[in-house]
């Protein structure tokens, strides 16, 4: 992760013109911060949801960018009430399947938004629990013949009622057929198969990587039916998100400090040789690091008020 300023970087203004921009965006404000966010939440989900269920959904919405998993839970959402409409009419309804994949790079919202989602099938009575159980390769693969099969079975297990999230799936698909990968995935199948098992399986990772994984298995892609993209955010959301975190802990960012994220974001998000670049969770770790830099700062202050207990400054970025 690179976390000097880019030399190639460029008009901010134009930072914000990524494929988001035609989007409608209204000013939303949440206690006195204005941040713009997209109007996307249907007007059926505010007049029809419970108050739990409701409010997980502001949670969703609230998040910054994530089009494409704000509207697949409406479709679900819809999907649902429909069914029950479609019940009490005595029509037939098709069992759907949500086993998912998410793909996208680090820090977009993947894990969030799977943990959310939980929630959200539980408040639906999609799932009994609504828990998050997440795993990568090594909880899944074992080291003898036999192993992998019990550690997949012992962890869907442990998912049933909930969400088995599986972070770089693709890492399933290293070692080739002498692998045990391929046995958790084959294991993993099967357990898909009984598709009126109480738990949703997600797997997570990059793109490529993931269409490449869904081929390692003919009986894979038809058991995840439901993909979603997760966007790298553009500089606009990445602000947007510094601005939400920072609220979040009860600090805020001075004008000055909020052009300095803006320039080094520009400067990152712009250069072609960034690899690795980890969108939300840099941003979350630009701000620890500023608070720790800010601790030291007001700890050669002469007095300590509230304002300046919240304010961090330009300085307090050092990058
Ligand atoms: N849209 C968003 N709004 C606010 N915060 C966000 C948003 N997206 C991500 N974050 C924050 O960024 C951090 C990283 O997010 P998360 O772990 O969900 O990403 P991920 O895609 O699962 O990453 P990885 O693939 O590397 O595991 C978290 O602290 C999360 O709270």
């Amino acid at each position: 992760m690179r976390h000097s300023e880019s030399s190639l970087s460029i008009d901010p203004s134009s930072a914000s013109t990524s494929s988001n921009s035609n989007r409608i965006q209204v000013v939303f404000k949440r206690n006195d911060l204005s941040i713009k966010k997209p109007e996307t939440l249907p007007e059926y989900v505010n007049a029809s949801a419970p108050s739990e269920l409701a409010s997980l959904f502001d949670e969703l919405e609230n998040l910054i960018g994530l089009q494409e998993a704000k509207k697949t839970m409406y479709e679900i959402y819809a999907l649902i009430k429909i069914n029950k409409e479609r019940e009490k009419h005595h029509l037939k309804i098709e069992k759907q399947v949500f086993h998912m994949v998410f793909k996208g790079n680090p820090g977009t919202g993947k894990t969030t938004v799977a943990r959310l989602f939980g929630k959200m099938f539980r408040e639906m009575g999609i799932l009994s629990k609504g828990h998050l159980i997440e795993v990568e390769r090594a909880d899944l693969v074992g080291e003898f013949i036999g192993h992998t099969a019990q550690k997949t079975r012992e962890l869907v297990k442990k998912a049933l009622g909930g969400i088995l999230f599986i972070d770089e799936a693709y890492s399933l698909a290293r070692g080739g057929e002498k692998d045990f990968g391929k046995e958790a995935v084959d294991c993993l199948t099967k357990a898909l198969e009984d598709s009126n098992k109480d738990f949703i399986c997600i797997i997570a990772g990059y793109n490529d990587e993931m269409e490449q994984f869904l081929e390692l298995n003919p009986g894979l892609p038809s058991r995840f039916p439901v993909h979603i993209n997760f966007s790298d955010y553009s500089v606009e959301e990445l602000l947007d998100i510094a601005t939400l975190m920072t609220r979040e802990k009860d600090f805020e960012l001075t004008r000055e400090a909020k052009e300095k994220i803006r320039r080094l974001l520009t400067g990152i998000v712009n250069d072609p040789f960034q690899q690795n670049f980890s969108n939300a969770r840099f941003v979350r770790n630009c701000i620890e690091k500023a608070i720790r830099v800010q601790a030291v700062r007001l700890m050669k202050a002469n007095e300590l008020t509230r304002e300046e207990l919240q304010r961090l400054r330009a300085e307090d970025f050092q990058v």
